[in-house]
């Protein structure tokens, strides 16, 4: 069954304290519930992991990845396909290794937990959804997203309303703002199992009167079943929130995301063979995720110079490659001597200027033209890490 709970008190939104995250502008919102929860101010507080948020004396740096759910499969292909590949002896075990890199535990947790522990510092290192780190971090200042763009879990978290009746021609969250049906007495009800980005978003876009509940799943119903006005949640293709006639409107992408790796600063900064670790791992992924975009092109091309040859390659957009073309010639033994007519060139070419890159190819005098997928590009130093070093001012 799945309940919907009223937990926030209409007009309770209140700011605790600010924090100015490196992931998002999440700033801490208390949230107030009428159901039995833990608070970080109750004396009998439940927490997640370890009390005292210091890092343990464990000699292991940790990882964890997602437990179930979309996530879990395509973490394990990506670091597959980074030649990471995560051995886990028995399915039932959380614990797992990734024999290339010895001192690394993997843990298997839910996405939500593993910013938690990430947050309390059981965890080193963590790949889940940007939403999810934007929810359960809170705008923890010590979580550090390494890898914003691991290319899967494409989503948004969106507010949505429905497309018929009072919403009909509401389209932007400056309307929704100020239909004049939201009052104290009859505030806006949001259902959301983003509790606080929920309440934080509406709060920033001048939404006084309004009320949330939460539920585990199938928040789309909810309008339709006359428990909300509206909802925010995860939005994908689009698919969900259509079937149920409800629609997005003008300004209500809370956050976009995707697949992350997140770290936490104190364990980046003290725990030893942490950074190491997190170096290798964003090299491969970096090295994996830019080359799958990209294909080598290989074609021979007749011509009196590498250079000619070279200048005609150059003046077709779709051709300049990575850093421009390697150029070799090919040697063919005529009338008992050795000449180079023709020249073998390699390109790399973006998967998606593919066709027009053959067309230009040919059009310049390309011939025998062949295409092979890239498995690695490694660059000299990686962006990402040059600006992980500078968050945390190394
Ligand atoms: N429809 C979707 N398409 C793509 N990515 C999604 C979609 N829904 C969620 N995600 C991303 O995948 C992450 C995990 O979502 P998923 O629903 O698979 O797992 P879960 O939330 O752990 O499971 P459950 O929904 O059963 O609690 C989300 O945090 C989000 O980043
Ligand atoms: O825009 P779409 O492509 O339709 O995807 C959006 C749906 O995907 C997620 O649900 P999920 O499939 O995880 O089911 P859940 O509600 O049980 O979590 C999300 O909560 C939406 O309901
Ligand atoms: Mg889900």
């Amino acid at each position: 069954m799945t309940a919907i709970q009223t937990f926030f008190l209409q007009g309770s939104v209140s700011t605790l304290l600010s924090s100015q995250s490196s992931v998002t502008s999440c700033r801490k919102v208390s949230v107030k519930f009428t159901v039995s929860c833990c608070s970080a101010t109750s004396p009998l507080a439940v927490v997640n992991g370890n009390v005292e948020k210091r890092p343990s004396d464990r000699t292991e740096v940790r990882i964890g990845l997602p437990s179930k759910g979309r996530m879990a499969a395509d973490s394990l292909d990506l670091l597959k396909d980074c030649q990471l590949s995560v051995r886990q002896v028995n399915p039932r075990q959380y614990v797992a290794e990734i024999p290339q890199i010895p001192n690394l535990e993997v843990w298997f947790q839910r996405p939500k937990d593993i910013v938690r522990k990430l947050v309390a510092g059981d965890l080193d290192l963590g790949i889940v959804g940007l939403d999810t780190v934007c929810e359960y971090g809170q705008g923890d200042e010590d979580l550090i997203i390494v890898h914003d763009a691991l290319e899967y879990g494409d989503c948004r978290l969106s507010l949505a309303i429905p497309k018929y009746g009072i919403f009909e021609n509401v389209n932007s969250m400056k309307e929704l703002a100020e239909m004049p049906q939201w009052t104290p007495e009859r505030p806006l009800r949001v259902a959301t199992g983003f509790t606080y980005m929920g309440p934080k978003f509406m709060k920033e876009n001048g939404l006084k009167h309004v009320t949330f509940s939460t539920a585990d799943g199938a928040l789309e119903a909810a309008p339709a079943m006359g428990i909300a006005d509206a909802i925010v949640d995860l939005v994908s293709s689009g698919t969900t929130l259509r079937e149920n006639n409800l629609k997005e409107i003008e300004g209500g992408v809370i956050v976009q995301s995707q697949a992350v790796l997140v770290a936490g600063r104190k364990s980046l900064m003290q725990r030893k063979g942490a950074l190491d670790i997190t170096h290798e791992m964003l090299e491969r992924l970096e090295a994996h995720l830019r080359a799958v975009g990209q294909f080598t092109v290989t074609a021979n091309m007749r011509g009196s110079s590498a250079e000619e040859v070279a200048e005609r390659i150059l003046s077709q957009t779709s051709l300049s490659g990575l850093q421009g073309p390697t150029i070799s010639p090919v040697f063919c033994k005529h009338d008992g001597r050795v000449t180079a007519n023709y020249f073998a060139i390699v390109i790399c070419v973006p998967k998606k200027a593919l066709y027009k890159s053959v067309q230009q190819l040919r059009a310049i005098g390309g011939s025998g033209v062949l295409i092979s997928p890239l498995t690695y590009i490694f660059d000299e130093e990686t962006p990402r890490w040059r600006q992980l070093l500078s968050t945390l001012g190394l």
